[in-house]
């Protein structure tokens, strides 16, 4: 299973897909999560995202494109993933369509079983959410930012997906478990 969860910040895709993950045994690719595991390290990397990440806008294409090549191809990635965060601008989902083709044996994304699952949740609800999950970036400046930087680089993608019949829209202004139970009936996945 080849999965992309989209959404606003907030809107619950590292949620749902730590659980589904975990659920269907494949892995769960946080953009996000890889780049605060660099900045707690003091990484090179960690120390080039930091401020992107503390200002709520994105890291660099490139930065991310190297991060997500490195995960995809270690050994658990082969059997299918969960990715979170990722791609989110218009130039990230062209890197990972001629990535997917190099490393899945020449099928582009276009033409592989990639489904890309968009969380809709309206705003009030999501700036709700985030502060009071209160992490660094959760606080009201920087979600405001967030909420923008969403609008503008990353909810084109909506379309993008939507073009190539890929995309699996789902509300997510739902409890978890009816979130997760919207996921696994739209994926067809009963377990
Ligand atoms: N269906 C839901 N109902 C209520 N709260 C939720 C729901 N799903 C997630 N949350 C809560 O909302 C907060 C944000 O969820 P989560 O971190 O999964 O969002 P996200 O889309 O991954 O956000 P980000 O892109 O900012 O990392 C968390 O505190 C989570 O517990
Ligand atoms: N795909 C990404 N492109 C650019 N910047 C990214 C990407 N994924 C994560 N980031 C940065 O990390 C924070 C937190 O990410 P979450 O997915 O919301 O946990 C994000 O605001 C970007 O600065």
């Amino acid at each position: 299973m080849q999965l992309i969860f989209m959404g606003p910040p907030g809107a619950g895709k590292g949620t749902q897909a730590q659980l589904l993950a975990t659920l269907w045994k494949i892995p769960h690719i946080s953009t996000g999560d890889i780049l605060r595991a660099c900045v707690v390290a003091k990484t090179t990397l960690g120390q080039k995202a930091q401020a992107y990440m503390d200002a709520g806008d994105l890291v660099p294409d490139q930065l991310l494109m190297d991060i997500v090549q490195e995960r995809m191809n270690q050994p658990d990635a082969t059997a299918g993933w969960i990715l979170d965060g990722f791609p989110r601008t218009v130039p990230q989902a062209a890197f990972f369509d001629t990535l997917l083709c190099d490393v899945g044996g020449g099928k582009s994304g276009k033409d592989c079983d990639l489904r890309a699952v968009n969380l809709d949740v309206p705003d009030n609800i999501l700036v709700t959410r985030l502060l009071s999950r209160g992490r660094q970036d959760d606080n009201e400046q920087t979600i405001r930012r967030r909420l923008q930087v969403y609008r503008e680089q990353t909810e084109p993608l909506i379309e993008f997906y939507r073009d190539r019949q890929q995309l699996v829209a789902v509300d997510g202004d739902r409890s978890m478990e009816e979130v997760t139970a919207q996921l696994q009936q739209a994926l067809s996945v009963d377990s």
